[in-house]
């Protein structure tokens, strides 16, 4: 669904190369390199619909080609920036995510609403509802981030670092749920992280920025020994 062709990854200056790569609907994928390698920038990208060269396609669709609206239909990402404001709830939260859908009044249909009102459960939210998105604790805010991501409802879900600051049972139940999502709501899901051991076992697929070569390379399976040569070269 999701295929780069000859692609360079970087701002002002390429960090890395995809030289070839098709990611699949009900993939759960991890993106794993260095500090700074450039996992965050390849997310930015991709949500921004911008590759200085090589040719990134959806669906057989020219990526650079999608309109904004048209982007925000097919992919989410869900960083760790947003630290909540005093003023938004949990329930206003999530109700953004059908923003992209609603007209310019920007008023929910009772569709989006039970939609929103969908997940609320599978994530097991009610409790949160009405609380100020500001005084969530750190594993809280991830479900609630998580949450909003689903209700938006598109084939391809990025999270960065998605277990950093959680505790082990947290860390073991997101990328339980992550890989269940991507399983069976037939979406594709991408992490970055830097949790290569959990990664291991719960991704269906490894993506290295590998240090040497600075390319991107894809691996089924691969042990913590091996990954940790060609992510860090060490
Ligand atoms: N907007 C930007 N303009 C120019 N350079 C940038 C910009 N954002 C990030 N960079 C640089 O691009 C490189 C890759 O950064 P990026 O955040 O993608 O790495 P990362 O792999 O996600 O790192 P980490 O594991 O530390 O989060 C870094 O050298 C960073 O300083």
């Amino acid at each position: 669904m999701l295929k780069f062709e000859n692609c360079s990854i970087g701002h002002d200056r390429t960090l890395y190369e995809i030289p070839e790569l098709e990611l699949r609907r009900g993939e759960f994928v991890a993106l794993i390199g260095a500090n700074g390698s450039g996992k965050s920038t390849l997310m930015d990208s991709l949500v921004q619909g911008k590759f200085p060269d090589g040719k990134v396609s959806i669906e057989g669709r020219n990526w650079i080609d999608l309109k904004l609206m048209e982007r925000a239909h097919q992919i989410t990402l869900v960083d760790n920036h947003f630290l909540g404001f005093d003023y938004l709830k949990v329930s206003e939260y999530l109700e953004l995510g059908r923003h992209s859908y609603t007209n310019f009044t920007g008023r929910l249909t009772a569709e989006d609403r039970l939609v929103v009102q969908k997940y609320i459960q599978i994530l097991h939210l009610d409790s949160l509802l009405g609380q100020s998105t500001s005084t969530l604790s750190d594993g809280e805010r991830q479900r609630v981030g998580i949450a909003k991501a689903l209700i938006q409802e598109t084939p391809i879900i990025l999270l960065d670092e998605p277990t950093a600051f959680l505790d082990y049972p947290t860390k073991r139940e997101v990328m339980s749920l992550l890989g269940q999502i991507a399983a069976e709501s037939n979406r594709m899901v991408m992490i970055a992280s830097h949790d290569i051991d959990f990664c291991i076992e719960y991704c269906s697929r490894i993506l290295i920025i590998e240090k040497d070569s600075k390319i991107l390379r894809s691996y089924q399976a691969i042990t913590h020994d091996e990954l940790v040569t060609k992510a860090f070269g060490i």
